[in-house]
């Protein structure tokens, strides 16, 4: 009877008549399901933060009696929290007011509006569905540009704006791609059951546990093939059910040797590369490596990369600042866009925030929900989804769902659309079956709440407990090399300094001279203050400035929406330069020149004095522009006929041609590069591959100051940060783990009582540790324990 009653409570008709009645069975099924996983995961999880990271620091931090965050907590908690309330996601941590991160009652106003709060999201009726496809025309590469060629594809409008300015760019068009065609829900395989184990038996970091001194050979050995091994569940003496990764089944494509070279490694190549003497790389020089650097994936972050792409398993990856979460990231989206060529719409690229949206060419998690805020009923939003077209068909296409820095996705959102996801797809299974990939670290930028609201973060949420399989951390830091330097970054990731550390926090507000004259990028809380110093910088530098602006485009076509969503690329819609600026590379070129690179601003220059002076140089046979200033080029010639010859040339070109800046950038070996460089494009493109906003831009900033905001993701190598101002749990560790090394780091106001971790947060990582304890590690091979 009852079996009876439950199979018509599945069946078709069922659902058609009593829809209602069969969301509640979904959801009742599931909500048991949760429960049974929740109890599960009392034992749940990984760590990867040893004791080796967590206790000692803690334990120097009591005995020196330094303010505990715990000490200092209600009150900053108190102050965060106003500000919190009323900032939208670009203003989280950026303040109006220069002399305090707090805001007058009508900025509190403006900035409580609905729309604002959450930042970019997409209303899915403003985009125009007819958008017309134009037609490829003329692919004419340009040889001497500093962008590779996919770099300078246009689309839509921008066509149009291209054809009319007299730039000298290849007129590329994008593919653009069909509309969605709705299909039936699509659940995950059923070749691959959801494992409900928890894990965190992570590899301890040979450089880092193993030999403090890295190998000095020019090729680190890592594990040899194990091949398939049957996934092998061990008990630990606190009963904990743990799942080793070493005894994962591991695919053929990552299950090969894992051979780092150091010359592989962006990290390590530094100091091989001799000093580029050629200074310029067209696109014809056979030598001009293109794309970004070479970067080859260590072991555990290939394990990461086989356990999503080729195992299918929903996955929390997390790990300090510099653990190349980001990195790997970057080559899970390659690869599972690549395994889904046919249908790339299966596979959804989000961020929690547009700025890391736009980093890795995705939308607002807002963006690809098209709920809205989200601050309705679930019954309400599922409602206003399945009314759109669109947003309907991205959630019965979407497969896996990635999302970015989910430190700052507030529980509430992600339980919301977990059971929108159910519901829509008519799919008990947590998440609706999507696979999950979600990656961030919760000692860095945290939630914007809700008005009113305490920001939960989303490890509190349901769905953390019952829509992952494993939670994995990285543990290996690429960014620092100076194993001191990343003991007293992970002190301070933990809210807890020791006294040692503290002394050598404060040794580094010593002043840096730089002997190449290049200033170090300065961090501010504020944007006001970065506006400040930027402005004031440029103020200072007597030449005329020129103005680079954006050529927006995207199928979004209401100009301030599109601005909207484009508000948060790294990008300026306007960028100034003039002569002498100091500047930051914002896009990956090459295996030198990467983002975060510095330069200076030495001239202005369009193609034929560009291809000019490279003739005459290699004529001479001297490097091309070896002079400070393009100004003194033609004076520096031989011969006055010559001269003549090129100033008229140069006064023709530059009247009629576009000009570019030409920057030359430090390189981290101490060599220099001078490149002209060129427009580069962001996207925000939909899972479908619709590119609702695009930006095509130089990929430069003024160096000078940026906010931590923005400078959340980079890594610098000159660093001064002003702690005076900051207001926020996790900025002091955002700042500070920007830089690659005490050397190039300079803080002023340092204090201990300025180093606030979420003790929401402290206690999630500690938990996690405590519940696995330490894997045991035995020279290169990973051993799944027992743990302690
Ligand atoms: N496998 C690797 N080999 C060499 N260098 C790497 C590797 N992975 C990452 N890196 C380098 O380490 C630095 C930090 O990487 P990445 O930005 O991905 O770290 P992250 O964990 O995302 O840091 P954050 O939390 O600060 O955003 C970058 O310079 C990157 O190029
Ligand atoms: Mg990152």
């Amino acid at each position: 009877m009852f079996s009876c009653l439950s199979l018509l409570k599945y069946s078709r008709s069922f659902r058609c008549y009593f829809p209602r009645m069969f969301q509640r069975a979904q959801q009742k099924n599931t909500l048991a399901y949760s429960q049974a996983k929740g109890n599960a995961n009392v034992n749940r999880d990984i760590h990867n933060y040893s004791s080796d990271t967590f206790q000692p620091a803690v334990q120097a931090s009591e005995a020196v009696n330094l303010p505990s965050p715990q000490t200092t907590a209600p009150l900053k908690r108190e102050f965060s929290n106003t500000i919190l309330q009323n900032l939208d996601e670009n203003d989280a941590f950026e303040s109006s007011d220069p002399a305090l991160p707090i805001f007058s009652p009508t900025d509190v106003q403006e900035r409580n509006t609905p729309d604002t709060l959450h930042g970019v999201y997409i209303d899915e009726n403003d985009i125009d569905d007819d958008f017309a496809v134009e037609s490829e025309i003329n692919q004419r590469a340009i040889p001497w540009s500093s962008s590779p060629v996919e770099h300078t594809r246009l689309t839509g409008s921008m066509i149009a704006n291209a054809n009319r300015s007299t730039s000298t760019l290849p007129r590329l068009v994008e593919e653009a791609s069909g509309s969605p065609t709705t299909q039936r829900p699509l659940a995950r395989s059923q070749k691959n059951p959801i494992k409900r184990s928890r894990t965190l038996p992570w590899a301890l970091d040979p450089f880092r546990y193993g030999d403090p001194t890295p190998p000095k050979e020019e090729s680190i050995k890592m594990e040899p093939e194990k091949g398939y091994a049957k996934s092998e569940f061990q008990k630990s003496s606190t009963g904990v059910r743990s799942i080793s990764l070493d005894s994962m089944p591991k695919s053929s494509t990552v299950a090969r040797n894992g051979r780092i070279t150091k010359k592989a490694s962006v990290s390590t190549t530094a100091s091989k590369i001799p000093v580029d003497s050629s200074l310029f790389r067209t696109a014809s020089d056979p030598n001009r490596k293109r794309s970004v650097p070479s970067i080859f994936l260590s072991d555990e972050q290939k394990r990461i990369l086989d356990m999503v792409v080729e195992q299918q398993h929903s996955i929390f990856f997390t790990g300090s600042a510099g653990t190349g979460k980001s990195v790997l990231l970057r080559k899970i989206i390659e690869a599972l866009k690549n395994k889904h060529r046919k249908q790339t719409d299966r596979v959804a690229v989000t961020a929690s925030t547009g700025l890391a949206a736009c980093n890795i060419g995705g939308v607002t998690l807002h963006s690809f929900a098209g709920a809205g805020l989200a601050r309705e009923s679930v019954d309400f939003l599922v409602s206003k989804i399945k009314k759109n077209k669109k947003s309907m068909t991205r959630w019965l296409r979407t497969k896996v769902l990635i999302i970015d820095e989910v430190s700052m996705v507030d529980a509430d959102l992600m339980d919301k659309l977990e059971e929108v996801a159910r519901v829509i797809r008519k799919d008990a299974r947590p998440f609706g079956g999507i696979q999950l990939v979600l990656t961030g670290d919760f000692f860095q930028l945290p939630p914007v709440p809700d008005s009113g609201k305490e920001a939960k973060f989303s490890f509190e949420s349901n769905t953390w407990k019952t829509a992952l399989d494993y939670t994995i951390g990285l543990t290996h830091v690429f960014r620092q090399k100076d194993e001191e330097f990343v003991g007293m970054l992970n002190e301070l990731r933990l809210g807890r300094l020791s006294e040692n550390s503290v002394r050598k926090f404060r040794y580094l507000s010593r002043e840096i001279n730089y002997a190449d004259g290049l200033l170090p990028t300065e961090l501010f809380p504020t944007r006001h203050e970065v506006e400040r110093s930027n402005g004031m910088r440029m103020q200072q530098i007597h030449q005329d400035p020129l103005t680079f602006t954006a050529i927006d485009s995207g199928t979004v076509r209401d100009k301030e929406f599109r601005d909207k969503l484009l508000q948060n690329c790294m990008a300026p819609a306007n960028l100034v330069l003039k002569i002498n600026a100091q500047v930051m590379l914002i896009k990956n070129i090459d295996d030198q020149l990467v983002n975060g690179s510095l330069g200076k601003v030495i001239g202005f220059i369009d193609e034929e004095t560009y291809q000019m002076e490279k003739k005459d140089a290699e004529m001479q046979g001297r490097n091309p522009f070896e002079y400070d200033t393009l100004d003194v080029l033609p004076y520096d010639l031989p011969d006055v006929k010559q001269k003549k010859h090129k100033l008229l040339a140069m006064k023709k070109a530059s009247s009629i041609s576009t000009k570019w800046p030409l920057v030359r950038f430090k390189l981290a070996n101490g060599g220099e590069r001078t490149i002209v460089v060129q427009r580069e494009t962001w996207n925000i493109e939909l899972p479908n591959g619709e590119i609702q906003a695009s930006r095509s831009q130089i990929p430069l900033i003024l160096a000078y100051a940026i906010s931590i905001h923005k400078a959340q993701g980079q890594t610098l190598d000159r660093v001064k940060v002003d702690l005076g101002r900051v207001f926020e749990k996790g900025q002091a560790y955002v700042a500070l783990s920007r830089a690659t090394s005490q050397k190039g780091l300079q803080i002023l106001n340092f204090s201990p009582s300025k180093v606030m971790a979420h003790p929401k947060v402290v206690q999630f990582y500690k938990q996690l540790d405590s519940v696995n304890g330490i894997p045991i590690r035995n020279e290169n091979k990973v051993k799944t324990g027992p743990f302690k």
